[in-house]
């Protein structure tokens, strides 16, 4: 790893407490800040400043002998302002160390005071004050929150009991800043000031006593209202002063800002729901999707008080005594829960995830309603009853939500990610602290990083940003491909950048997961994209259940060519992207026989997603550039160890054996072929052709004919007018031509627009 280190860990005021003599060094491995230390150990007398010798504690420390115990300065200095060096430990570790240390100084004095923003702390020189150490108490790896807490209050620097010593450790500045050189101010991320959020309190679903019965008539009521304002869309004469295209827009307009706001009042269900559907434009309009994708940072939190009083039913114990420190303000608020800086009693630095209190039954309220919709669309033609499948995307979210209002899963799931990718030490995935774990509350280490999308930070730290974005592919790659356990939802704000350059993963509430034959599918249909064969994607895709096979293939398999020619010629400036080829095939699936299983649509979600971050990471960024190594790796992966020859001639007897099965079968066939030529003679057979090129050149036609229509009668109506007003001077009835003419030039410019469209789609297959 290279000598990169935080310099906000170096201008904080540290202490390290260590029962080593004399090891008062910073090791490689040890983590300061969420930040890993770098290469060799750092002796302690470079860095200027006290010392205190306090009692041994790795003997306490029993499920990992070596790890040393590292001490909030602030039980240290009582009250003192200082950041903590903290050590990034496994969950058994925190609550081990004095067990049963007797306190002296009361659990010095917890400070209520932030303790992130005191980078620049005056703690200087010898802390002084008496440490009763570990004093060989039996550590329980395992300890309860409370009853951690209870032994933890006992943490305390005061008298030194025992023979050995503690090390005190306040670097300089300075010295430290010289030594260690940081490449990047990670204090700019790590210190970043707090975004104040919007409050929640004006909104009704945030409310103790909010009724069921309330809740249903907030719900249908917006339920209805939308009915009508989408049926009102379509009313041409409901448009004052005449129909237009452009008046039809605006009102789809302003129906999407009002959804967006809707959603909001009603809360967590529908934000959550919207949030999903942003990028679902298979389903709804464009103007739609593009204001739920407002959604996503929009999110109302809630009090301190409450997420503290939650905490507490939770876990069993007051937040105060569950932590060193606790942020009252959230760091982000998201539609299900916020997140809250934290600090353990054993100094480590956490995120706490606070569930939004009350959302299970909200959840059973409007998932009643929102089934019973459902089913109402799964039966309206309007709503593409017949060709939608509302009740599966019904099922499908429910699970969604459920699973995302069950921390302990996300927990696990956290677990299982980070041990997926425990060889691609690039990315990283917070550690949970599963004693500090409930169904509704998690707590994490903390992980600061830089957001992939905040350019500007990450160019003033010098990151290499298009590496940046072959990771994130990459890291993907290996979910879909490798691992088959996927990150459903990685949009910018789950997806950072840690000091070092590695990826920093949050979010684990929706993971997706691809079954092995899905995964071998898929790979098939990647190797198939790479070496850009049409046909063999085409069968991959049946095999998945994603293309249901039809007489006229032909023409699927020309929109396939069309996508990997542009998908893998892709250049920065075209607009072949993941998020357009998503639209297009949804487009295109009206028409062709395509079905998209939800693993598909979260899959591709993420892809266009993805690709977004690469376009804002890097302007030269091209997805395909970064497959195609990676697809040769897996390639190369696939055809195992074999040599070239090896697999030459493999290759020979595969094709060897094609030919063979054609040569056999060949007589069989062509007497099928002849049995039915003569059934179609002797008119036993009939063959019903349904061509999709044909009833696309009939749409053409049908347009072309009503825009001769409109052409005829605009001229033919503006003839009329000049005709009477030069005749009659101007008149009522020379004006209605002129007005009847005007309409139907309208309606022909619409006709020229559907025809663009028509050619262009045309163009596309
Ligand atoms: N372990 C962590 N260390 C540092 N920051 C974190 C950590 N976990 C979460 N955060 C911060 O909190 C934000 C929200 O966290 P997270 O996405 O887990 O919450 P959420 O409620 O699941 O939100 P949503 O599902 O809407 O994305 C993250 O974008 C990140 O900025």
């Amino acid at each position: 790893m290279a000598a990169l280190v935080n310099a906000h860990l170096v201008t904080s005021q540290t202490i390290k407490l260590s029962s080593e003599l004399g090891s008062s060094e910073l090791r490689e491995g040890q983590v300061l800040g969420g930040l890993r230390f770098p290469l060799k150990p750092l002796r302690a007398k470079k860095l200027r400043n006290g010392r205190i010798r306090s009692a041994g504690e790795n003997g306490s420390t029993s499920s990992n002998g070596s790890a040393s115990r590292m001490v909030p300065i602030e039980e240290a200095l009582k009250g003192r302002n200082a950041t903590f060096l903290s050590k990034r430990s496994d969950p058994r570790i925190n609550g081990t160390a004095n067990g049963g240390a007797k306190s002296s100084t009361n659990g010095a004095a917890v400070r209520k005071s932030n303790a992130y923003e005191n980078a620049n702390g005056s703690a200087n020189g010898s802390a002084n004050g008496s440490v009763n150490g570990s004093s060989g108490g039996r550590t329980n790896g395992f300890a309860s929150p409370v009853m951690m807490s209870r032994q933890l209050e006992g943490v305390s620097i005061g008298k030194v009991n025992g023979s050995a010593s503690t090390d005190v450790v306040i670097p300089n500045v300075d010295v430290a800043k010289r030594v260690l050189q940081p490449p990047v101010d990670v204090t700019k991320y790590d210190e970043q000031p707090l975004r104040v959020l919007p409050s929640d309190e004006g909104f009704s679903w945030a409310k103790e006593d909010y009724s069921a019965t309330q809740r249903n008539i907030d719900v249908w009521s917006f339920v209805l209202t939308l009915r009508s304002r989408v049926w009102l869309l379509d009313a041409k004469w409901t448009y004052i002063g005449g129909f237009t295209e452009e008046k039809q827009k605006a009102r789809r307009r302003s129906l999407a800002v009002w959804v967006r706001e809707r959603i909001l009042q009603l809360g967590p269900t529908f934000i959550k729901l919207g949030q999903l559907s942003s990028t679902r434009s298979d389903l709804f309009p464009a103007e739609i999707v593009e204001e739920l994708a407002k959604l996503q940072d929009r999110v109302p939190a809630f009090s301190a008080e409450k997420a503290m009083a939650f905490i507490e039913k939770e876990l069993g114990a007051p937040v105060d005594e569950l932590f060193a420190d606790f942020e009252r303000q959230p760091i982000a608020a998201a539609s299900l829960g916020q997140v809250h800086r934290a600090i353990l009693r054993n100094g480590e630095r956490v995120v706490v995830k606070v569930q939004r209190p009350g959302l299970k039954r909200l959840f059973d309220i409007d998932l009643n309603n929102l089934k019973v919709i459902a089913q109402y669309f799964q039966n309206s033609e309007s709503m593409g009853g017949p060709t939608r499948d509302w009740l599966g995307i019904y099922e499908e979210c429910a699970t969604i939500l459920y699973q995302e209002i069950d921390y302990l899963n996300e927990g696990r799931n956290a677990d299982r990610f980070r041990r997926d990718f425990r060889k691609q030490k690039w990315v990283k995935v917070p550690q949970v602290f599963w004693d500090y774990a409930s169904q509704k509350v998690l707590t994490l280490e903390y992980v600061p990083g830089i957001k992939v999308n905040d350019v500007a930070v990450l160019d003033a730290g010098g990151f290499n940003k298009s590496k940046i974005a072959s990771l994130a592919i990459e890291a993907y790659l290996i979910q879909i491909l490798r691992t088959g356990f996927f990150h459903a939802d990685p949009h910018p704000g789950n997806l950072a950048v840690d000091a070092d350059g590695s990826l920093i993963y949050y979010d684990f509430g929706m993971m997706g997961e691809i079954k092995s034959f899905t995964r071998e599918k898929l790979l098939e249909m990647f190797y198939a994209v790479y070496e850009k064969d049409a046909q063999k994607i085409i069968q991959a895709l049946i095999e998945l259940g994603a293309l249901v096979p039809t007489g006229d293939m032909g023409s699927v398999r020309r929109s396939v060519q069309y996508f990997l020619d542009n998908l893998m010629d892709q250049k920065p400036d075209q607009a072949a992207t993941f998020s357009a080829i998503g639209e297009d095939l949804f487009a295109i699936a009206v028409d062709q026989p395509f079905r998209f299983p939800a693993t598909f649509t979260f899959v591709l979600r993420a892809f266009s997603t993805l690709e977004g971050i690469g376009n804002t990471l890097d302007p030269d960024f091209s997805f395909a550039k970064i497959a195609a190594p990676y697809a040769q790796e897996l390639l190369d992966s696939r055809n195992g160890s074999q040599s070239g020859s090896q697999y030459f001639v493999q290759e020979l007897q595969r094709q060897a054996a094609d030919a063979r099965d054609a040569t056999v079968a060949m007589p069989q066939r062509v007497q099928r072929v002849d049995k039915i030529m003569r059934q179609l003679e002797a008119g036993d057979l009939k063959l019903r052709v349904r061509s999709l090129e044909a009833e696309r050149s009939a749409r053409r036609a049908s347009v072309m004919q009503m825009a001769t229509i409109n052409t005829i009668f605009a001229v033919g109506l503006a003839n009329i007018g000049v005709t009477l007003s030069t005749a009659q001077g101007i008149s009522a009835v020379s004006n209605s031509s002129f007005v009847g003419a005007g309409v139907f030039l309208l309606l022909l410019v619409n006709n020229v627009r559907r025809m663009r469209n028509l050619d262009k789609f045309e163009k596309m297959l």
